[in-house]
């Protein structure tokens, strides 16, 4: 998907929020069938726009309204010119409402999905199950979509792919994979949220005239991470600025024989756009950083005594805590001591690590400082803080980055191909501009140090860590396949640079 190039503001809904605004849409006088007809329209204009070649298709309709889409669609593409050969996985004498009256409409045979025979087609409009997809596909259904994925013909996806979730992106028993998903009003998370994001290929947005009112009316504080959300936050330099104006972050290295990672996020942070960056290390690792360090400045923190008198200079104002650092209490106190001034503190990595056992004391501190903290833990450090979270198979990843920020205090950025960022207040976004080969060793702490970054330049945790995320995916998009974390910390552009 070009996710990149999505601009503006997109509210993300859950299907059950969707069809909440389709129904308030059509109680106020919207003509139900007409949405469906402008639905259907938009799914074969994206098959003959794609697929203007094909010499054959078939449409497989499912029991609800997005069968009828598909009833839609096939007309559309008959009307065409294209041989059609429509299956539906049920009586189509059992469709209700808009659905049946698409059936009516369509002239054409009817052939039961049963004896599907997909040897005179090349593209498959599935339209078998949608929004209202509310439990695992199973027995003859399944069989035939397995056909399907195994004629290894190209599908476009009503709304989305069949068999994905589109509240948790999750599969439910089989799905098709999908190379164009139409999808109608608002994107789902699903079409985002993994593995269903790699089951829907491209995804097409398309307005069938649900008026933006129903949609805001039904807002679940949940978008895509484009950066219209959080453009005014970008910090701008100024004229009158200096390096101190642009903050001082500290980023605490590991001990001699574990330092790249604080170096990955210390130089990130710098080209991120922090006045100045110190590496804080501990007297073993003194020298191997020194060997590799410039512009970016170096201190002997080593014990308690020193965080204390590092913190007594007011102008660090900010703290990457975890790279590298080691597992153990010592970070457990470096952080609380942290916590407790109103310094903004990354919590990343071993700094997750540490407070396995012990996660209600980081959410104590947190509670009881004035710090904003960034968690970021990967899908294996969140389960060691939110086990139970973690564990809830009913959870979408937003629900569970949504739940850890609340019980937290902390703004979470929940790692992956489908970041999802969330914050205290409920606010969240999913980001979608990072490339798989982001996931190389030491990217994640390059992420930190961008995060840090902009949280020394006083833009608020949850806005910090939206745009970092996104820094990092344009970064990654821009180097390539290929790339390095150190490709990466030199390549990430300070984001007035990024977005001017
Ligand atoms: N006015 C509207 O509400 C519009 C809806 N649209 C389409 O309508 C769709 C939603 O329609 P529906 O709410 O009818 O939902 P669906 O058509 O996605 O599916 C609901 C039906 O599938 C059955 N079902 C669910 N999971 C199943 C499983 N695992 N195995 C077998 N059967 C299963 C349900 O019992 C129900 O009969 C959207 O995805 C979209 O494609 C579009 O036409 C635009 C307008
Ligand atoms: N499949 C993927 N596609 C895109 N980005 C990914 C993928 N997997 C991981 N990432 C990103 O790469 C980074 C990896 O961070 P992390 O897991 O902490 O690794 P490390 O500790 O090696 O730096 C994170 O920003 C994560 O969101
Ligand atoms: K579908």
């Amino acid at each position: 998907m070009t996710v990149s190039e999505i601009r503006g503001h997109h509210p993300i809904l859950t299907p059950k929020a969707m069809g909440e605004v389709d129904r308030a849409a059509i109680q106020s006088g919207i003509d139900g069938y007409r949405l469906m007809l402008i639905a259907g329209a938009a799914i074969s204009a994206c098959v003959l726009e794609h697929y203007p070649e094909a010499t054959g298709a078939i449409v497989l309709c499912g029991p609800g309204n997005n069968g009828g889409d598909g009833y839609v669609a096939a007309r559309g593409l008959a009307e065409a010119g294209m041989p059609v050969r429509l299956y539906s996985s049920v009586d189509p004498e059992r469709l209700k409402g808009d659905a049946a009256t698409a059936r009516d409409d369509w002239q054409g045979p009817i052939h039961s999905l049963a004896d599907l025979d997909w040897r005179d087609s090349e593209i498959v409009i599935d339209a078998l199950f949608g929004a209202g997809l509310d439990r695992p596909v199973e027995g003859a259904v399944a069989e035939a979509m397995m056909t399907v994925v195994s004629s290894e013909l190209p599908v476009v996806a009503a709304d989305l792919p069949s068999g994905v979730s589109g509240r948790t992106g999750e599969v439910q028993g089989v799905a098709l994979s999908a190379e164009h998903t139409v999808t109608f009003a608002t994107y789902k998370p699903g079409h985002f949220l993994v593995p269903g994001a790699d089951y829907c290929g491209d995804v097409h947005l398309i307005d069938i005239g649900i008026p933006q009112r129903e949609i805001d009316a039904h807002d679940q504080n949940l978008w895509l991470n484009t950066p219209e959300i959080w453009s005014d936050r970008i910090p701008e330099p100024k004229l009158s600025g200096h390096k101190y104006s642009k903050g001082h972050l500290g980023v605490f290295s590991g001990a001699f024989s574990h330092t790249g990672a604080a170096r990955l996020a210390a130089h990130s942070a710098l080209r991120a756009g922090a006045g100045l960056v110190t590496v804080l290390a501990p007297a073993s690792a003194i020298a191997s950083n020194a060997a590799h360090l410039t512009a970016i400045m170096l201190r002997n923190v080593s014990s308690d005594e020193d965080l204390d008198a590092l913190l007594q200079d007011q102008r660090m104002n900010g703290f990457v805590l975890g790279p590298g650092f080691g597992v153990g209490e010592k970070t457990c106190g470096f952080a609380r001591t942290i916590i407790s001034t109103d310094r903004a503190l990354v919590l990343d990595a071993d700094g997750l690590t540490s407070f396995k056992d012990n996660a209600e004391d980081l959410f104590s501190a947190i509670a009881d400082g004035a710090a904003p903290v960034i968690l970021t833990p990967h899908a294996g450090e969140f389960s060691r803080l939110f086990p139970d979270l973690a564990a809830d198979t009913e959870l979408s990843k937003v629900d569970r980055a949504r739940m850890a920020a609340d019980r937290s205090g902390a703004v979470v950025l929940y790692k992956g191909a489908d970041t999802v960022i969330a914050a205290p207040d409920g606010r969240a976004v999913i980001n979608v501009n990072a490339p798989p080969w982001l996931a190389t060793a030491g990217s994640g702490d390059c992420l930190a140090g961008i995060i840090g970054a902009l949280l020394v330049q006083h833009v608020p945790a949850f806005e910090a860590a939206a745009i970092a995320a996104y820094m990092h995916g344009e970064a990654g998009m821009e180097l390539g396949e290929g790339l390095t974390a150190d490709d990466l910390a030199d390549g990430i552009l300070s984001p007035s640079v990024l977005f001017e």
